[in-house]
């Protein structure tokens, strides 16, 4: 099968300052990527060059087999700072960047999106009047909204409470279950990247590398107690020197 995103041999340093050290990766439509590494190893510059906001010294990436120059409307990132915008309710937070003229169905598909991930009676509220979990999930029902093909999500729970972001999890998986995309989620959380994603990817310190890739086959919904998961952590842990 092509891969949705090919990553080839890219490089990337700051002035005199070498961060993404040649990076191969390919990944399959649907997959779901989890990439871990030790912090300032150069995750998110990882993820800006995937989505067009950074560009490669040297090597290339592409997605759809088109090479990557600028930010493309079919992949949306997700970060950990949140951007929704506080002037606007649930609702028009959800319409804005959604294409055509027609108000009603533009209406119809944010409340759709409200729906889908349980802020359904919040649509005319401002953001001051919700939590912060509920403001994750305005920012989250937002990226699905404009159907992205894939989602790069930066640390996006990492904000919120250890609870609140458990349930995110869940709710997550539940939306891909629905709703098929592409995700590169970047997580400091080892556990966070085995409960959820189909293949973890592990960095080393910058100038970054991929030092090793973890499958995890395991149906969901997982169990990260249960042996062969702990087996994986206790790995992708080591890998990180911890
Ligand atoms: N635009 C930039 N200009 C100069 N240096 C940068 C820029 N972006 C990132 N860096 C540097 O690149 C290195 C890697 O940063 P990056 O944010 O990619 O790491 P990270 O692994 O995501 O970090 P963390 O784990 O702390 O979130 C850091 O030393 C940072 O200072």
């Amino acid at each position: 099968m092509d891969a949705k995103i090919l990553v080839s041999g890219v490089r990337k340093q700051f002035r005199s300052l070498p961060v993404v050290d040649g990076i191969d990766l390919a990944v399959a439509p649907g997959e779901f990527v989890a990439i871990v590494g030790p912090s300032g190893c150069g995750k998110s510059t990882l993820m800006k060059l995937l989505a067009g906001f950074e560009h490669p010294d040297s090597g290339s990436v592409a997605i759809d087999g088109q090479a990557v120059t600028r930010p493309t409307p079919n992949a949306i990132v997700i970060s950990q700072h949140g951007s929704v915008f506080p002037w606007l309710t649930v609702q028009e937070n959800l319409m804005f960047g959604l294409s055509g003229k027609d108000q009603a169905a533009k209406e119809a598909s944010a409340d759709h999106y409200a729906d889908v991930v349980g802020l359904k009676g919040f649509e005319k509220a401002y953001p001051h009047e919700l939590s912060g979990g509920m403001l994750k999930r305005v920012e989250i029902a937002r990226a699905l909204a404009v159907k992205p093909d894939i989602l790069f999500m930066d640390e996006p729970f990492s904000a919120l409470d250890a609870l609140t972001a458990l349930k995110m999890r869940n709710e997550l998986l539940r939306i891909l279950r629905e709703e098929r995309h592409t995700v590169i989620l970047i997580t400091h959380d080892v556990e966070e990247a085995i409960y959820l994603a189909d293949r973890v990817v592990v960095l080393s310190p910058r100038p970054t590398t991929i030092q090793s890739v973890f499958a995890i086959a395991q149906p969901h919904p997982r169990k990260v107690s249960q042996p062969a998961l702990q087996e994986i952590k206790d790995a992708i842990l080591g890998q990180l020197g911890l």
